[in-house]
């Protein structure tokens, strides 16, 4: 994190379940304006759970967030915000930006109408002047020929396109946090490359902080400056991209990067193994360290009692890890 900014939104201890299952069991980490922040993990690892915790999202019913705190600059704590002020708050301070753009566009309304929709619903703007925002906002994001693109409906678009209508309405009103949750997964690699450059940039034009969630080291290596490693509901490595991707020292990102090409570490196997055995059961997690069953350094310390998260003993202060080899 910068030491400079302020953060634009710190999460510090967040626990969310949904019945037994703790999906985020005591997460932290701050994000700095111009700043992005990937969350890396496996499936199950509680990523979009964290996500969804932040923006208010978790379906009441399903899941409740118990516990934490959410500070976005500008509006202070927005744990247990009621429903009408979350919604604002979403609609203006955060754009959202997920994998399947066809869920969040209205199939039977033109994108340029439907991007003007959104705004009109947070503020009172004429029709007009609303579809000329519009139109702007496609331009800003990449979209060729806009005025007319504007008049398409989404099954007219590519899936490129479509990313790039979302991303116009997530930015409608620059918000000072971008969520995106594995907004590019979908896409091939070109366009993926395309829109990774686009979300990169508005860091930059808008100056917003942003947290992205993937499950893919590649895309935190073209765009993170921070990284939180999740495992099971926890963080289990937090570090600036560099000094992770130099030198992983939590045995699951070192797995992580195993099984991903280009981002082995010097001297590692040129074969790319997954990680064997899967995420535990977060209704019955083991005693200890939560990866312990599929480590391969694992210890009898390990089955003991979880590791704190922690700067490793007699590295460097700015990481944590949540690993014995590295406590003290
Ligand atoms: N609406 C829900 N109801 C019940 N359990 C849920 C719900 N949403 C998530 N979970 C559970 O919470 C845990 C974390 O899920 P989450 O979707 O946050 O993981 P993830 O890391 O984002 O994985 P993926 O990449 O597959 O989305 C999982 O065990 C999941 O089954």
């Amino acid at each position: 994190m910068s030491e400079a900014a302020p953060p634009v939104l710190a999460v510090e201890g967040l626990r969310t379940r949904f019945g037994a299952v703790r999906a985020v069991d005591g997460v932290s980490f701050a994000v700095a304006r111009g700043e992005t922040l990937c969350i890396v993990g496996e499936s199950g690892s509680g990523k979009s759970a964290t996500a969804l915790s932040i923006m208010g999202l978790i379906p009441s019913g399903a899941g409740i967030v118990e516990g934490g705190s959410i500070l976005l600059a500008g509006h202070g704590e927005l744990r247990g915000l009621p429903d009408a002020a979350m919604a604002d708050i979403r609609g203006r301070a955060m754009g959202m930006i997920f994998q399947e753009p066809m869920t969040a566009l209205n199939p039977v309304f033109r994108v340029g109408a439907q991007i003007a929709e959104v705004m009109r619903r947070h503020e009172d703007v004429a029709r007009s002047a609303a579809r000329d925002r519009a139109v702007e906002l496609l331009r800003l994001v990449g979209v060729p020929s806009p005025q007319s693109r504007a008049q398409d409906f989404p099954h007219q678009l590519s899936g490129g396109m479509r990313q790039r209508v979302m991303i116009a309405m997530a930015i409608a009103y620059d918000p000072a946090l971008i969520l995106a949750d594995e907004p590019t997964t979908a896409l091939d690699v070109t366009i993926q490359a395309q829109i990774l450059a686009l979300i990169d940039g508005l860091k930059e034009r808008l100056g917003s902080g942003i947290v992205f969630i993937t499950h893919d080291l590649r895309v935190v290596a073209q765009i993170a400056q921070q990284v939180c490693v999740m495992y099971a509901g926890v963080v289990v490595e937090r570090a600036a991209t560099r000094a992770l991707l130099r030198e992983p020292l939590h045995p699951y990102t070192k797995g992580l990067m195993a099984s991903v090409p280009g981002t082995r570490p010097r001297g590692a196997l040129r074969r790319l193994p997954a990680i064997a055995g899967t995420v535990p059961n977060l209704a019955r997690l083991p005693v200890g360290c939560r990866f312990r069953n599929r480590c391969p350094s694992a210890f009898a310390r390990c089955a003991e009692a979880e590791p704190p998260l922690a700067p490793p003993v007699g590295g460097d202060p700015d990481r944590l890890v949540r690993c014995w080899l590295h406590a003290a």
